[in-house]
């Protein structure tokens, strides 16, 4: 494994592009930072690098990699592709792991995410992450460079749910916000939260996730890191509509991207598709859509069909095995 300092190359220059470059840097690696704004060109930036790390929001994620497929195709051998972004592509429902597989496909593809509120890390507060891929020495070579007293990093073999962790929480951690919004309570959140990470298993299995990959740092420790803090812009957008403004109005004070309004639309066209159920999400979408207030939302999902609470394990079995109690 190579210990070396190596030279990585961010692309994307917001606020987690920066976190990243701080805690790349703590190990005295050399950081490139590059937005579509740099005065460096892209093919000057990337010019002997060892690992290409994207931190750019979803909306843009194709367009970089096909850029840098076009500037730097044949000196990229061996440079490894790091993905920190958390949200799907309209239309083909790709992950950005699956749009820089497709791309590059013979580059090592790893996925980065975990509980990483960017603004935490910019104060130097200690965080963990996942990082996971399909070419497991990848994943330790990143794990070896992003490690410090700082940032503790894991390795996980389930990339698509690692990265589907990181990207369905943003949708739950936005009715998060209306349900703190709204004061509904402790319990309230309890239970959101707790059907939010069921409706995150059942996306996650039809696309090929592991179920146990949802109970780690990347599924469960990223659901309550957002779902809790308002540093959060995806917590930031419900709280903001329980508190009567409009969507327009929640976007354009919001610094940054909030990929969940996004991603809830391409998680109904999945939804739709396999018929899965996702009772939270569905009313995340009618209230992103304008359809729908906070409070007949919560009235929704309140009054919806009783039912057993686990899909695959129907109550009637417990009570046959004569475990009632
Ligand atoms: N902030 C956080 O705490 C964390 C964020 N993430 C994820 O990382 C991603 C980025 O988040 P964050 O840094 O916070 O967002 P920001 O809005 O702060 O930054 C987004 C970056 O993406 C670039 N970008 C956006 N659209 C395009 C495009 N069409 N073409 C080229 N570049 C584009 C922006 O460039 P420009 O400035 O030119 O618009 C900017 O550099 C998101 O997917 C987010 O979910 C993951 C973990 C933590
Ligand atoms: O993904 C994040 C923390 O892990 C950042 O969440 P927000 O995009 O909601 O700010």
């Amino acid at each position: 494994m190579n210990n070396k300092p190596q030279n990585i190359t961010i692309l994307g220059a917001g606020a987690w592009g920066q976190a990243l470059a701080h805690l790349a840097a703590i190990n005295q690696h050399t950081v490139r930072l590059w937005s579509r704004h740099s005065p460096v060109s892209l093919e000057d930036t990337l010019a002997n690098t060892d690992i290409i790390l994207c931190a750019i929001s979803m909306k843009g994620v194709r367009d970089v990699a096909n850029l840098v497929n076009s500037v730097n195709e044949k000196s990229l051998k061996n440079t490894i592709v790091v993905t920190a972004t958390k949200g799907l592509e309209p239309y083909t429902t790709y992950t950005p792991s699956q749009i820089w597989e497709t791309i590059f496909p013979h580059q090592p593809v790893v996925v980065l995410s975990g509980p990483n509120l960017s603004k935490e890390i910019e104060q130097k507060l200690p965080a963990a992450t996942v990082v996971a891929s399909k070419n497991v020495v990848a994943a330790q070579q990143i794990q070896l460079v992003f490690s410090s007293q700082q940032f503790r990093v894991y390795t996980n073999p389930d990339p698509v749910g690692v990265e589907l962790g990181g990207t369905l929480k943003n949708v739950i951690a936005i009715s998060a916000g209306v349900c703190d919004g709204l004061h509904l309570g402790t319990n309230a959140k309890a239970a959101l939260v707790t059907r939010g990470l069921t409706e995150m298993v059942r996306i996650g299995n039809t696309l090929g996730a592991k179920t146990e990959t949802f109970y780690g740092l990347s599924g469960l420790g990223d659901l309550l890191a957002t779902c809790n803090s308002p540093l959060s812009r995806n917590y930031q957008v419900g709280y903001q509509l329980a508190n009567s403004k409009t969507l327009p109005e929640v976007l354009s004070s919001l610094s940054g991207t909030a990929e969940g309004v996004n991603t809830c639309r391409v998680l109904m066209e999945i939804a739709q598709k396999h018929s899965i159920a996702i009772p939270i999400t569905e009313q995340v979408y009618q209230l992103l859509a304008g359809e729908i207030t906070p409070r007949q939302a919560l009235d929704k999902l309140m009054l919806r069909d009783i039912k057993s609470e686990f899909d695959n394990f129907p109550v009637e079995q417990i009570w046959s095995r004569g475990e009632k109690c």
